[in-house]
C-alpha cells in the first residue's frame, strides 16, 4: 500500500462545551477517492475546515506527506498541495472565464495573482489555462464574464481553478449542491477524471447517495463528530450501525 498523502491523528475541535469533531484518526492515499458522509451536524465540514486550515483543532494533528501542517494558514497549506473547492472564492467576477483560469495558473507558477504580466509569459500562461478550459469543457464560455455564467458552469469553473492550482489533495464539499440534474453529471465526470489520475487524493463530502455510489472507493462515516465507520462502500453501507444512524436518517437522500 502506498504511503498516506494526508493523515489526521486524534483530530478534535471543541466549540465551547460542544465537541464537533472528536479524536478522528484517518489516513488518505493517492489514487483513492474517499467520501465523507454523516447526518447533518455530524462534523463533516468542520473536519474539512481543519484539513484546509479554516479552523485550527483543539487537539490532534494533520500531516501532508509527513509534514505537520496542523497550524499552517490555508495559503501555506495550498502551497503544500491541499486544494479545496470553494464556491466563488478566488474568482474575479468581472473577468472572463479564461482570465480567471489564467490568474490561477499564474498564482500556481509563483507569479502571484497580478493581472498584468509580460507578453511572452502571458502567452505561455494562457496556453496552460486553455488546457484546463478544455479539460472542464468550458471553451464555449471562455470569454464570458465569470459572474454571468449559469450556476452549473460556475461550479465547473471552480473545478478548473482548483485543477489549475495543481494540488495533490482535492477537497470537494457537496460539489453538486444547488445544481440542476442536467449539470451534475458534468461536475461528477470531472471529479472522476481527477480520481483517474492515480497520483491525486480526493476527498468529498456528500449527502447524495447516488453520487457516493458512483464515485467512492471508500466511505468514512462521521456521527456526532466521531468516526463511526471507514471502509469499502459495500461494507460500510451494509453495516448495521451505519444503517441505524445514517442511512435511515432523513439527511441521507437516497
Ligand atoms: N464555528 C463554529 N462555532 C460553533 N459551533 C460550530 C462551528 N462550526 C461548526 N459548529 C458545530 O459543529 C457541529 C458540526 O457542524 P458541521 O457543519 O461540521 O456538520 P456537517 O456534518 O458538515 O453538517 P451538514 O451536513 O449539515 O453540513 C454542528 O453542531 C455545528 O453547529
Amino acid at each position: 500500500m502506498s504511503q498516506p498523502s494526508l493523515s489526521t491523528s486524534g483530530l478534535t475541535i471543541r466549540f465551547g462545551g460542544h465537541t464537533a469533531v472528536n479524536d478522528v484518526t484517518v489516513d488518505f492515499r493517492p489514487g483513492e477517492l474517499t467520501v465523507i458522509v454523516g447526518p447533518n451536524g455530524a462534523g463533516k465540514t468542520t473536519f474539512f475546515n481543519m484539513i484546509s486550515g479554516q479552523l485550527l483543532p483543539t487537539a490532534g494533528t494533520v500531516l501532508k506527506d509527513g509534514i505537520d501542517i496542523t497550524r499552517m494558514a490555508p495559503s501555506a497549506r495550498a502551497k503544500h498541495g491541499i486544494g479545496r473547492a470553494f464556491q466563488l472564492t478566488n474568482l474575479f467576477p468581472r473577468l472572463s472565464v479564461l482570465e480567471n483560469i489564467r490568474l490561477a495558473v499564474q498564482a500556481q507558477s509563483g507569479d502571484g495573482w497580478r493581472f498584468f504580466t509580460r507578453v511572452g509569459r502571458l502567452t505561455e500562461l494562457t496556453a496552460r489555462a486553455e488546457r484546463y478550459l478544455e479539460a472542464t469543457r468550458l471553451e464555449a464560455v471562455a470569454h464570458r464574464e465569470a459572474a454571468l455564467l449559469p450556476h452549473g458552469d460556475q461550479r465547473k469553473l471552480e473545478v478548473a481553478l482548483l485543477m489549475a492550482m495543481e494540488p495533490d489533495i482535492y477537497m470537494f464539499d457537496e460539489p453538486t449542491a444547488g445544481m440542476s440534474l442536467d449539470h451534475a453529471p458534468d461536475v461528477l465526470e470531472l471529479i472522476a477524471g481527477i480520481k483517474a489520475d492515480r497520483s491525486k487524493t480526493v476527498l468529498l463530502v456528500e449527502h447524495k447517495m447516488d453520487v457516493v455510489r458512483a464515485l467512492a472507493d471508500r466511505i468514512i462515516v462521521l456521527h456526532n463528530g466521531e468516526l463511526l465507520a471507514d471502509g469499502p462502500p459495500a461494507e460500510v453501507m451494509a453495516s448495521q450501525i451505519v444503517r441505524d444512524v445514517y442511512l435511515g436518517h432523513a439527511g441521507a437522500a437516497a
